[in-house]
């Protein structure tokens, strides 16, 4: 459903992005893992819309999205939930939250508000307090909310576990997982390579901008350069 085929992005001079070719069926977790400055949030944002690419096409079922605005994506079912939550946080978490269904109909949104709240029932007690009283990762949780008002189909996520306890990358980990059982697929990423590939169905590894491995969760997990430079494990000879 959705495609990268052959994606440019350059910020300035600097290219930083080559050539990238990504896909997202429907109803898959898909993990773009990788270190520091690889690429991961631009490829996200190059989806999105939020970064032009400099050449390449971004579809979604077909539909070559990649000199269209960014506010058409949500219209097709796609939606992001940036990375350092990036809520408002003078506003009330409801309000938060109802900024994610700027392009709906009023009675939709309202629809989806319930099932939302259904789905992430933690910020319930929480919908009249200001956003930046709460902790990390029950802001994480009303970005999350915010990204699913779209009704996506297929939902971006940078960097959904950056700086949450153990604890919660459980809990997030365990509603992308719930959020993806309800039929929205889900790319995001990760550097940690064991949560990356130990929770999606595919898997992709940048490297300066680069694809250089593609596979299966598990395929990811057992390849010897992604075992020995991401898990640290030191295959011994036979
Ligand atoms: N707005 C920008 N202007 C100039 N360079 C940028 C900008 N955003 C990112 N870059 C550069 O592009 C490269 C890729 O950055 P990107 O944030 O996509 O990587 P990342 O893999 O997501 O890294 P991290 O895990 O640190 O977030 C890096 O070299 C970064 O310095």
């Amino acid at each position: 459903m959705l495609r990268l085929e052959g994606v440019n992005v350059h910020y300035g001079a600097t290219r930083v992005l080559w050539d990238v070719a990504m896909e997202v069926g429907a109803g898959e977790i898909v993990a773009i893992m990788g270190p520091n400055g690889s690429g991961k949030s631009t490829v996200l944002k190059a989806a999105m819309g939020l970064k032009k690419p400099s050449s390449g096409v971004v579809s979604l079922d077909n539909e070559e999205l990649q000199n269209k605005s960014a506010t058409l994506r949500p219209k097709r079912g796609m939606s992001i939930v940036l990375e350092r939550r990036r809520l408002f946080p003078r506003m009330s978490v409801e309000e938060n939250v109802m900024l994610g269904a700027y392009t709906r109909k009023p009675s939709e949104a309202r629809e989806t508000f319930r099932w939302v709240l259904d789905l992430l029932p933690e910020i319930k007690p929480h919908l009249n307090a200001t956003a930046g009283k709460l902790s990390g990762g029950q802001q994480q949780m009303v970005a999350i909310a915010r990204g699913l008002m779209a009704n996506p189909r297929v939902l971006l996520m940078d960097e959904p576990f950056l700086g949450l306890s153990p604890a919660m990358v459980k809990t997030v980990c365990s509603i992308m997982q719930m959020i993806n059982e309800r039929g929205v697929a889900i790319l995001f990423n990760e550097q940690n390579a064991k949560l990356s590939f130990s929770m999606s169905h595919r898997g992709y590894l940048l490297e300066s901008g680069r694809v250089v491995l593609s596979g299966s969760g598990e395929e990811m997990l057992d390849h010897p350069e992604v075992r020995r430079v991401y898990l640290g494990i030191r295959e011994t000879a036979a």
